[in-house]
């Protein structure tokens, strides 16, 4: 986002009803110039209803549109979508049937410029030599790039992106979504792409925003969404999210995998209950579980070639957990596995948490021995760590105060060291795994 000064658009206050149905009922959201921004949310959520308002389809109940400086919308007035320079590509590319590519590019083009324009975004959009081609004559990828060099024919300001990919099949959407983006991209355009595709939203967008309840959740980068989100509900939103029972302890958090770091480590330290983001791809398994393993049972597994979605039970605390492992040699359904979380990992805080459950067998012991080994380690957390303590003295509602107190005494190294010895386990792991 590049501020509100250079917002291509800007969005005040926005609320829109159909009848009695409120759709958006307070949108403030400022699009920064040349970026890509995604709008998330799940159906009938109001991301295409947004864009309608943007692009001058429908007109706001309440609130202010702005788009490059001069307001397009204010409750009042509104401007007729023609007087926007705005390019809209629809979901399914909606070509005129009776014109050919040329003549579908080139509408809305003055006839002077027309024929060097619609040559000029043929190559760009890679379909040189095909201006005579009528719609019907062209693949489904093609005529999604045939409404992209047409949404792109009157130099807008901006570019609004209607769920463009949908209606392709899964290979080519993966092809023409890169190379439309890489387009709008190259050529500095503003777009604006709604999707329900969390994944698309995270591959091509520059910041993502998710719609839920009339509002927005969450603003930010893909990363900032997918690895901090502010509830487990904007997590399970954005993708998978496993959520796990823990205690933050400073820069730690004590959960059934043992002492992991968290990501906010460079910020306040927190002290207490908390839940636990594990997003699939940090849960690492290996078969057989090695002795000091969190040891759980393999309920289902999804194929996918690239890697497999893995479904895990048995984990104190946790009813299911899902991982995604990469390995050519996925478990299978029934297997014992041992699991482990590498990274760093976002915690809630969770006043009202239960205390997890930290019966870590032989990993406990292990860590507890490496513990010792690294005394000297300890002093950058021996505040936090004192508060836990402090906490640990106070009526205990759980039972399980004296495991807790040993465990939570124990490890205050420096996140680093953490990390790269969960690495190292790692590596072992994966070892293991190759052996049949
Ligand atoms: N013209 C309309 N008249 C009445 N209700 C409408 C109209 N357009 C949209 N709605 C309603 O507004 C809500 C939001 O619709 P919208 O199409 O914006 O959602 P969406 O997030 O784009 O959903 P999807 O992902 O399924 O396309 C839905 O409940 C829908 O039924």
């Amino acid at each position: 986002m590049t501020g509100r000064e250079t917002a291509a658009i800007a969005i005040r206050d926005v609320a829109k009803s159909y009848g009695a149905t409120g759709v958006l009922r307070h949108i403030d959201l400022d699009v920064g110039a040349g970026d890509v921004t995604a709008i998330l949310g799940a159906s009938g959520s109001g991301k295409t209803t947004l864009l309608r308002l943007i692009a001058g389809f429908d007109t706001v109940d309440r609130g202010r549109i702005t788009i490059g400086g001069r307001v397009v919308d204010d409750a009042g007035r509104a401007i007729g979508p023609q007087h926007r320079g705005i390019g809209y590509v629809p979901q399914d590319a909606a070509l005129f049937p009776h014109l050919n590519v040329a003549a579908n590019v080139g509408f809305g083009v003055p006839r002077a410029q027309r024929r060097a324009r619609v040559g000029e975004l043929l190559e760009l959009v890679g379909l040189a030599g095909l201006g005579r081609r009528m719609p019907h004559q062209l693949s489904g990828g093609q005529q999604q790039r045939v409404a992209l060099a047409r949404a792109l024919a009157i130099r807008p300001q901006v570019v609004l992106l209607d769920e463009p990919f949908s209606s392709l099949d899964a290979a080519l959407r993966e092809v023409v979504r890169g190379e439309v983006i890489s387009i709008l991209q190259r050529t500095d355009t503003t777009t604006v792409l709604v999707t329900h595709d969390q994944d698309e939203a995270l591959s091509l967008a520059d910041r993502v925003v998710l719609l839920r309840d009339g509002g927005i959740d969450a603003d930010g980068s893909p990363q900032d969404v997918y690895q901090h989100p502010a509830s487990p509900q904007i997590a399970a939103a954005i993708g998978t999210a496993n959520v796990l029972p823990g205690r933050r302890a400073g820069q730690r958090v004590h959960t059934a995998f043992g002492v992991l770091v968290c990501a906010d480590a460079g910020g306040d330290p927190q002290v207490g209950p908390c839940r636990v983001l594990v997003r699939p791809e940090q849960l690492r398994l290996s078969v057989p579980p090695g002795s000091g393993d969190t040891v759980a049972l393999v309920h289902a597994v999804r194929y996918h070639g690239h890697d497999t979605i893995v479904e895990l039970e048995g984990v104190s605390g946790m009813p299911e957990l899902i991982a995604r492992s990469a390995g050519p040699t996925p478990p299978w359904a029934g297997a014992q596995v041992g699991v482990a979380v590498i990274g760093e990992v976002h915690t809630w805080p969770d006043p009202g948490g239960a205390r997890p459950s930290l019966d870590l067998g032989a990993a406990g012991e292990r860590q507890a021995s490496r513990e010792r080994d690294h005394e000297s380690e300890r002093r950058d957390e021996q505040e936090a760590v004192a508060d836990v303590v402090a906490e640990e003295h106070q009526p205990d509602r759980s039972g399980h105060d004296g495991l807790h107190r040993e465990r939570d005494g124990g490890d205050a190294r420096r996140p680093a060291t953490v990390e790269r010895e969960a690495v190292g386990d790692q590596r072992d792991r994966a070892t293991d795994q190759q052996r049949p």
